[in-house]
């Protein structure tokens, strides 16, 4: 038998070494290239035997297969799929960059056969990346149909070598030998443990289509003390190969669809909600998406995971964090989108982004909002447990979709000053008495200041309902959202009140004119707290609020902002609006005659409190009990 050796296609060389040393950031990608290439061996056999009578008959028992020998630090990938003649391994395995994959699919695109197989390889370097973790690689191969054998062996230094061998059957096996194990580098994998193997298939290979199978010895530890234990050795499939979201809907179990979201998602309740369809045209794709029913655990950490949506491209795993594929406030849904042409870059780890990756985030976008709303309509009961907890995500939908929102908004819930449930906005529309043009809201740090805020009172007096928006994001969303089926949202305590007529606010503008010596004195005796002091035609019962500018954040958001490092600028300032009604109120305009330094603690103690009164902080806690006792001691 003649030994001959080849140097690597010009150029190779270079190749080689980027492959090895920089394309890839995780070194185990080298058994998901593997794998790939004995499916895509099998898948063409497969197909083969469907259109070629030599190939007849030869696609039994296909599966792909490892083979460890720890002592000798050898990894072998078996599959008996299509092999490959002297020509084909000079031509795939000689030439980087080269990809029998490709030209496979280019003849088949050339004769226009139907049922092309789906395969994976595209590129031609991924056979390579073996070279990461081995010093020398051995194929066998024998091609489906023919007799003869061979062997190709390099150590990925620049040449090759093929001989002619004896192989007992049709396939492929590519032997590691793998590299000794790297005390010092803590992210060193073993391949020639099961465990590995196995998180490693789990991880980028679980839904490849054929059996990933190995032998392993299991030890059966003896009955009776003293007895002898037994070794056996069991044939183990490391692949779950159940892509469910390939299968139509009506193929697949309720408990199937369940099973497979806990797996995915690390969980244990039930999803709320499947998602679930393919999408054909200019884009092809399915999406398996899961509403849960619970937000996991850092869904509202900034620095939490941007997207619970894995990207298959047929069958193996790509990335579950691309970015773009889902938007970020959806980040709650899980599950798997799988392409058959997405264009990856040659690494696999990540794509450039497309047009066809718009499609698919717009659809998915469309198809959420969608299942929200039903959701909303159909299974109120369960969509309230969904919305306590990820209301708050499902809100910056809101801000975020400027097409969408208005139809997003049907499907959220706020709670109001109506009662103690949740309440849709259409429902809030349809209670509205006679005369009430605007749907109200509040917002503030959390349901118990807002709910006895002043700003409600005159509200309350009148009859109208109030919404109680005690999340943070609500101040951002009500930048966006104007209106709700053209009626618009006004938040109530900023910028002017719009209860009172034309005339009833020109008899406050003639009170604040006479009462302007006063009004100035309260504003210098609270210092320069406040951006003015005026009369208010908000208040009923209390005898202070403070009112936030027409536009500008409330002061619960501006602290959270700046707690979080975000410059707002200067502190803003708010108007001191005093009721004209109230008999506190009524009272200072005498005490500032007769005793003017306990006017000025009335003054303090009236801001102090309009403070606590919407759950914000005190400057001076200590100052202001100080005051108090002192005047109740008085
Ligand atoms: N197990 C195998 N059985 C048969 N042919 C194989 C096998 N492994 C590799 N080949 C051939 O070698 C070629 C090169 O493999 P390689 O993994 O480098 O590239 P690829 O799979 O085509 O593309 P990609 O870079 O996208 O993985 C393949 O296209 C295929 O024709």
């Amino acid at each position: 038998m003649t030994t001959r050796t080849h140097e690597f296609q010009a150029e190779a060389s270079q190749l080689l070494d980027l492959v090895i040393h920089s394309l890839y950031s995780h070194e185990e990608v080298f058994l998901r290239e593997l794998v790939s290439n004995a499916s895509d061996a099998l898948d063409k056999l497969r197909f083969g035997a469907l259109t070629d009578d030599g190939l007849k008959g030869l696609d039994q028992d296909l599966a792909i297969r490892f083979e460890v020998d720890q002592a000798a630090r050898t990894l072998a990938v078996i599959d008996n799929g299509i092999g490959m003649d002297e020509a084909e391994l000079m031509a795939n395995l000689g030439s980087i960059a080269s990809s029998g994959t490709r030209r496979f699919l280019d003849e088949l695109a050339a004769s226009k056969k139907a049922d092309v197989p789906e395969l994976i390889g595209r590129f031609g370097v991924g056979f390579y990346a073996a070279f990461m973790v081995a010093d020398e690689v051995v194929v066998t191969t024998r091609k489906a149909g023919t007799e003869a054998g061979w062997r190709w062996s390099s150590k990925g230094d620049g040449s090759y070598t093929i001989e002619e061998a004896d192989v007992p059957t049709h396939g492929t096996r590519v032997e590691l030998k793998l590299s000794a194990l790297d005390g010092e580098r803590e992210d060193t994998k073993d391949f020639t443990q099961e465990w590995v193997l196995r998180e490693t298939v789990r991880r980028y290979s679980d839904f490849v289509e054929y059996p990933i199978q190995m032998e392993v010895e299991r030890v059966d530890r003896a009955e009776e003390e003293g007895g002898e234990d037994t070794v056996r050795t069991e044939t183990i499939t490391l692949n779950s190969m159940r892509p469910l979201w390939t299968k139509p809907r009506s193929e697949v179990s309720t408990e199937e669809y369940a099973e497979f979201f806990k797996h995915l998602a690390h969980e244990w309740r039930d999803p709320l909600e499947t998602i679930h369809f393919k999408a054909e045209g200019t884009a092809e794709y399915s999406a398996l998406l899961f509403v849960p029913s619970a937000a996991r655990m850092n869904l509202f950490d900034p620095e939490g995971p941007k997207s619970g949506v894995q990207l298959y491209v047929r069958r193996v795993f790509i990335s579950d964090s691309v970015e773009d594929l889902v938007p970020v406030w959806l980040r709650f849904l899980v599950g798997v989108v799988d392409s058959s042409d997405l264009p990856l870059n040659v690494s696999r780890e990540t794509l450039q982004y497309t047009k066809q990756l718009g499609q698919i985030r717009k659809r998915i976008t469309r198809k959420a909002v969608d299942t929200f709303k039903k959701l909303c309509s159909e299974r109120r009961e369960d969509w309230e447990g969904f919305w306590k907890e990820l209301g708050p995500a499902v809100k910056e939908g809101l801000y975020f979709e400027t097409d969408l929102a208005a139809e997003l908004a049907e499907a959220c819930l706020f709670r109001s000053t109506n009662g103690d449930g949740f309440t849709t906005l259409d429902e809030y529309l349809a209670r509205r008495p006679e005369g009430q043009e605007s749907i109200y809201v509040i917002t503030g740090p959390d349901a118990a200041s807002i709910e006895h805020s002043a700003h409600l009172e005159a509200y309350r007096a009148k009859g109208y309902e109030v919404l109680l928006l005690s999340d943070h994001v609500d101040e951002f969303w009500l930048t966006k959202l104007n209106a709700f089926r053209d009626v618009p949202l006004r938040a109530i305590h900023k910028g002017e009140s719009d209860l009172s007529d034309d005339g009833a606010k020109e008899e406050l503008a003639k009170k604040e004119e006479e009462s302007r010596d006063l009004l100035d004195a309260v504003g210098t005796a609270i210092g320069d707290g406040v951006s003015g002091v005026g009369f208010s035609s908000r208040l009923v019962d209390s005898p202070a609020v403070l009112v936030v500018e027409e536009g500008a954040a409330a002061p619960h958001v501006e602290r959270a902002m700046r707690a979080s490092g975000q410059g707002m600028g200067p502190e803003q300032k708010r108007r001191l609006e005093l009721n004209p009604e109230h008999a506190v109120v009524k009272k200072l305009g005498a005490l500032r005659e007769q005793d003017p330094a306990r006017f000025d603690r009335h003054c303090q103690v009236l801001l102090g409190q309009a403070l606590l009164a919407e759950g914000s902080p005190l400057p001076d806690a200590a100052g202001f009990t100080k005051l108090v006792t002192e005047l109740l001691a008085e």
